[in-house]
C-alpha cells in the first residue's frame, strides 16, 4: 500500500506575532453550491451559478452530475453577461439539465451532501447508478435516504448494509408521496428527499419521527433554494404540522444565482481576530442567510469579541480577552470544531452541548477534538452530546486531522497562541476550502516576509 505524502506532511501552524488586521475574501458556501448544483440539474431549462465554490466536495457534485448526463461548463470571465464577482469578474458555472442517464458510478469522496442528495436524483434516472466513496463514506448513516427511496418506490441493492456502496437502479421516474424517516443523524436526509421532490410524481410529504432533528438552518436552506426556484413547499413554520415537511411535483425553473461566501469557513479567521485580539473583515457578508455560520457573530461576540455588519462585509473585532461558553451548537453542529479551539484557549471553562450527532461527521468529531486538544497539554472531557472544556497551558506537538478538514482549521486556531503546533494532513481542507493554508499565510501577513 502506497502512502500519501500529503496525508503525512505536517504543516506549522504559524504563530501570531500580533494582533490581526485582515480582510478576508472567502469563497463560496459548500452547502449552497452543492444545493444549487442539484436543484439546476433537475430544472427543466439551463441555470447559471455565479462564484461557486471550487473544492473536493463540490466538484465531486458536478463529477457526479456530470456522469449522469447534465452539462456543467465553467467560465472564468471578466465579462459582465457571464460574470461571478461584483466587479464583474470571477468564476460561473452553467449547468444543462438533460434526461439522467445510467449507468454511471458516482464517487461521493466523504461529502455528506453528495451521499445523501443524489441516490433520489439517481431514482429519477434511467439506467443503474453505482454509488461508493472514501473509506469513512460507508460508516457514516444513509439509512434514511435509502429507507425512505424504498418506501416511495425506488429499487436500490445495498446487499442489506444500509450504507454505501449501493446501486440505485433508476427507472427514469419515482412515484413518490408520504414517507416517515428518522433523521435524528443527519438533516441531510430530509433536505435530501426535498431536494428532489418536486421531480417525484406525486412530490414528497416527509415526516421527520425521531428524537431532535439538528441543523435547522440546513433544512431552512434547502427550503429557501426549492422556493428560489419556483418549488412549492409547506413546512412547519409556514403553518404546517411540526416535523414534516411537503413538496408538491412541478417543474424547476433555470435561475441565475450567486453563491454566498462560506460563513462556517469564515469561522478560523473571525476566530484569529478574537484570540489575537485583532480585527478581520469578511467581504460579502450576508444581510440575511439560513447559513449556520451567521450565528458566529452571537457566539463569538459572546467569547469576547464584537462585530458589526457594514458595507465592507462584516468586521470582527477581539477585545483581548477570551471567554469561555455554555453553549447548543445543534442547530450549528459544524461550527463545534473551532468553538472547541477558540474555548481552549479562553480564561474559563466551556461546555458545548447538543452535537451527538458529530460522531458520525467526517471523523468522529468529539473524540478527535478530546484526543488532540489534550495531546498538546489540554483538558477536554467528552460528554453524551458534547463537549467540557477547561483551558490549560497548551504545548506545541503534532495535532492530526483524521481527514477532517474543520479539525485542521481547528489546529490552526490553536497554533496562533501556541508555540510549535504542527498539522498533520492540512492538505484535508481541500474538502471546502483548498487555499487555506495560502490565506491563513495572506491574514497573518507571512505571504510576504
Ligand atoms: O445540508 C448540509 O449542507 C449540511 C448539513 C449538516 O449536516 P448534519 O445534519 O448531518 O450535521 C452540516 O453539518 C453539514 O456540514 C452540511
Ligand atoms: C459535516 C460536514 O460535512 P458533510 O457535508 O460531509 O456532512 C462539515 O462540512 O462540517
Amino acid at each position: 500500500m502506497t502512502t500519501n505524502p500529503a496525508h503525512t506532511a505536517l504543516w506549522p501552524a504559524p504563530l501570531a506575532s500580533g494582533a490581526v488586521d485582515a480582510t478576508v475574501q472567502v469563497p463560496g458556501s459548500k452547502s449552497v453550491t452543492n444545493r444549487a448544483l442539484v436543484l439546476a440539474a433537475l430544472a427543466a431549462e439551463p441555470g447559471w451559478l455565479r462564484r461557486p465554490l471550487r473544492s473536493r466536495d463540490t466538484l465531486l457534485m458536478a463529477g457526479a452530475l456530470r456522469e449522469l448526463g447534465v452539462g456543467i461548463e465553467e467560465t472564468v470571465s471578466s465579462s459582465s453577461s457571464v460574470a461571478g464577482g461584483p466587479d464583474g469578474s470571477g468564476e460561473a458555472w452553467r449547468v444543462i439539465p438533460s434526461g439522467l442517464q445510467g449507468p454511471a458510478t458516482v464517487d461521493v469522496g466523504n461529502a455528506g451532501t453528495v451521499m445523501r442528495f443524489l441516490p433520489p436524483v439517481a431514482s429519477l434516472a434511467d439506467g443503474p447508478i453505482r454509488f461508493d466513496g472514501d473509506p469513512r463514506s460507508y460508516e457514516r448513516p444513509l439509512h434514511g435516504v435509502i429507507d425512505a427511496l424504498r418506501a416511495l418506490g425506488a429499487r436500490i441493492d445495498d446487499e442489506g448494509r444500509g450504507a454505501l456502496p449501493l446501486t440505485v437502479h433508476g427507472g427514469g421516474a419515482l412515484e413518490g408521496g408520504p414517507v416517515e424517516i428518522d433523521a435524528s443523524s443527519s438533516s441531510q436526509f430530509v433536505s435530501a428527499l426535498l431536494l428532489s421532490g418536486p421531480r417525484f410524481n406525486q412530490g414528497v410529504e416527509v415526516r421527520h419521527t425521531g428524537s431532535a432533528l439538528p441543523s435547522m438552518p440546513h433544512i431552512r436552506m434547502t427550503v429557501d433554494m426549492l422556493r428560489a426556484v419556483g418549488a412549492q413547499v409547506d413546512t412547519p413554520e409556514s403553518g404546517g404540522e411540526p416535523n414534516v415537511w411537503r413538496v408538491t411535483p412541478g417543474a424547476l425553473l433555470g435561475r441565475d444565482i450567486t453563491i454566498e461566501p462560506d460563513l462556517s469557513n469564515a469561522q478560523p479567521f473571525l476566530a484569529a481576530a478574537l484570540i489575537t485580539g485583532g480585527k478581520v473583515t469578511i467581504p460579502d457578508w450576508p444581510e440575511h442567510t439560513t447559513q449556520p455560520g451567521d450565528a458566529l457573530r452571537d457566539i463569538f461576540t459572546q467569547m469576547g469579541g464584537s462585530c458589526e455588519l457594514t458595507e465592507r462585509g462584516l468586521q470582527f473585532t477581539g477585545s483581548g480577552s477570551v471567554h469561555g461558553i455554555d453553549v447548543d451548537l445543534s442547530e450549528v453542529g459544524e461550527l463545534t470544531p473551532g468553538i472547541a479551539a477558540v474555548a481552549a484557549l479562553a480564561d474559563s471553562p466551556s461546555t458545548l452541548r447538543g452535537v451527538a450527532h458529530l460522531r458520525l461527521h467526517e471523523t468522529d468529531r468529539l473524540a478527535a477534538l478530546t484526543k488532540e486538544i489534550n495531546g498538546l497539554g489540554g483538558d477536554v472531557t467528552e460528554t453524551a452530546d458534547g463537549l467540557h472544556i477547561r483551558p490549560r497551558k497548551l504545548h506545541g506537538g503534532i495535532f492530526h486531522t483524521y481527514d477532517d478538514h474543520r479539525m485542521a482549521t481547528a489546529g490552526a486556531i490553536i497554533g496562533l497562541a501556541v508555540k510549535d503546533v504542527q498539522i498533520e494532513n492540512v492538505a484535508t481542507t481541500a474538502k471546502t476550502l483548498p487555499d487555506f493554508p495560502d490565506m491563513w499565510a495572506a491574514m497573518l501577513g507571512t505571504d510576504r516576509a
